[in-house]
């Protein structure tokens, strides 16, 4: 190195002797070139290493200004890369109480993490700067025409087409064919548990998959189809991480995503052309797909939205998996949580029973309506606190579409990463008493908690919050409730148990050990 900068001095101080500025510049031109051609190619290779190396930290400094991060990029280019291979949500931890505001760099991506409820609402409600942020093969996977990745008035435009599969009302109409798939599971565990307790972790990624795809497809998809979706899904989520190869290699992690994705979406096909046929032959809607054709011919009586084109089974196919995409990781997520703090304070799973039954006048096999589900007070305000005391999204990245005034003093740089995150919020001791605590009765109506709505984000705020929100709570509500008079649940406590896993979404470490014994009499609490 040394010799290319004496060599570069030398040039420049011979440069300087010429009197005229234009034979000043050929002879600079000139020198540098026999310099150039003078290097040797290890030389050479130093020198742009060199020149790279400076360049990535010096855009580091430019871009992280005053807020929290590293001083410099430890790992040149690269930066914690390796570490985010394997994330740990104790390193993220860690980085939230850095900084209202704080950075890292991976390879030339520059990414800020807004850490307080504040700074993360204003990022979430500022359509004009930031929109979500996709991984580059995400639009491989899910296809470029995917309603996804529109933004703007497009994007509110096309959302205001589907609010209508996800109302209370449009929910009724898919309960019962979700009861069937509860029992059938709740059996499924009570056998898969016979000789001992086994991990559910897989188990209950099952579950989601299968009773998403039951409640979007009806009987319009076979139970084989719906396994073999459900065994190969994690492959989507994996090729879907954060941090992933950009081009898609045969038989990687992104390929074997796509090829599910694929085979997901040919099969949606199918169904969308059933549910086509079903609402021509004038018949009620039982599944999203049906309501959704449905509202396309007819439009919405209720907000006076007007009908729209009838969408290509391709369009409708594609839409489909977004919501199996946006639903899959995170239900998955509150379906481990969920039953790992049921078994392990079974004086809230006992009071969830004794609700259960008072509502149906003692009687397990009242069918569930939404109706129903609304007096679970006690089993709802359960399956809040789980939302908050275990939130499945923690972080929801952005793109910075042009220069982002985020505060007063720090402004995110167009094309930069900014990530809203959500778990402090529903951790902050100010609003939530004893925060590490899981106490269901803090969501009393008129509590402080129940009050404090700015924390509540779970599900995300501003335009692109959660479609499924409201199904989430039902259909959860609904699955301990049922769970609670059908089975005993049995956990393994392990050192790791309460240790969260990052996997898209948060999970217990030791995957959920756990086993399921039908109740002798469910009539009894
Ligand atoms: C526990 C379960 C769930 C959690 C915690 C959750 C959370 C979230 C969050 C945090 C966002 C981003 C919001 C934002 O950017 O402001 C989101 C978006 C979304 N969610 Fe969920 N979600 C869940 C389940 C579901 C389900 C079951 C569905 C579909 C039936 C669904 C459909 C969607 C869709 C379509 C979006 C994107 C909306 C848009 O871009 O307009 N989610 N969800």
């Amino acid at each position: 190195m040394d010799v290319v900068l004496n060599s570069t001095t030398e040039a420049i101080q011979n440069s300087t002797t010429s009197a005229v500025a234009g034979q000043q510049f050929e002879l600079n031109t000139t020198t540098l070139l026999s310099i150039i051609t003078n290097l040797s190619w290890l030389q050479i290779a130093v020198a742009i290493i060199t020149i790279i190396l400076s360049y990535d930290q010096l855009m580091y400094q430019i871009r992280k200004g005053s807020i929290a991060g590293p001083r410099f990029k430890f790992w040149p280019i690269i930066g914690p890369f390796l570490e985010s291979l394997d994330p740990k949500f104790e390193e993220y931890q860690a980085k939230w109480a850095s900084g209202p505001l704080s950075c890292v760099s991976i390879f030339h991506k520059f990414v800020v993490i807004a850490s307080t409820r504040d700074l993360a609402r204003k990022v979430l409600q500022s359509p004009s700067y930031v929109k979500p942020c996709v991984v580059d093969v995400a639009v491989k996977i899910l296809r470029p025409t995917n309603w996804v990745f529109l933004d703007g008035k497009a994007h509110v435009d096309y959302r205001k087409g589907l609010n209508g599969l996800f109302t209370k009302q449009a929910l009724s109409v898919y309960l019962p064919a979700q009861e069937k798939i509860m029992d059938k599971y709740l059996d499924k565990f009570v056998e898969m548990t016979k000789e001992g307790h086994t991990e559910f972790f897989p188990a209950f990624r099952e579950y989601m998959c299968a009773i998403s795809l039951k409640t979007f497809c009806g009987d319009y998809i076979s139970d084989d189809q719906i396994k073999d979706i459900a065994d190969k899904y994690y492959q989507v989520t994996a090729a879907l991480e954060l941090v992933n190869f950009p081009i898609i290699i045969p038989y990687t992690k992104t390929w074997y995503g796509k090829v599910t994705a694929d085979m997901a979406m040919k099969i949606f096909e199918g169904c969308a052309q059933k549910a086509k046929d079903h609402v021509k032959a004038g018949k009620e809607p039982t599944c999203v797909m049906d309501a959704w054709v449905k509202l396309m011919q007819d439009g919405d009586s209720k907000t006076g939205r007007k009908a729209v084109r009838l969408f290509s089974n391709k369009e409708i196919s594609e839409a489909v998996f977004t919501f199996l995409f946006a639903s899959q990781d995170a239900s998955s997520s509150l379906c481990c949580w969920i039953f790992q703090i049921c078994a392990d304070r079974p004086d809230v799973f006992q009071k969830i029973r004794e609700e259960q039954l008072a509502l149906r006048n003692g009687d397990p096999n009242v069918p569930l309506t939404t109706e129903l589900i609304d007096k679970m007070h006690y089993t709802n305000m359960v399956v809040k606190e789980t939302l908050r005391y275990r939130p499945p999204v923690i972080m929801v990245p952005y793109v910075v579409k042009k220069s982002y005034p985020v505060s007063d003093s720090y402004t995110v740089p167009k094309g930069a990463m900014v990530i809203p995150t959500l778990y402090p919020a529903l951790h902050d001791p100010e609003v939530y008493e004893q925060p590490e605590e899981f106490i269901p009765e803090r969501w009393e109506e008129g509590s402080k908690a129940s009050e404090a709505k700015k924390n509540w984000l779970v599900f995300g705020t501003g335009t692109h919050v959660c479609l499924g929100q409201t199904y989430v709570m039902t259909s959860f509500a609904a699955l301990i409730g049922k769970a609670a008079m059908l089975v005993d649940v049995d956990h393994k406590v392990t050192p790791l148990s309460e240790k969260i896993k990052v996997f898209a979404t948060i999970f217990p470490k030791d995957d959920v050990i756990l086993k399921f014994t039908k109740r002798k009499d469910p009539s009894k609490v």
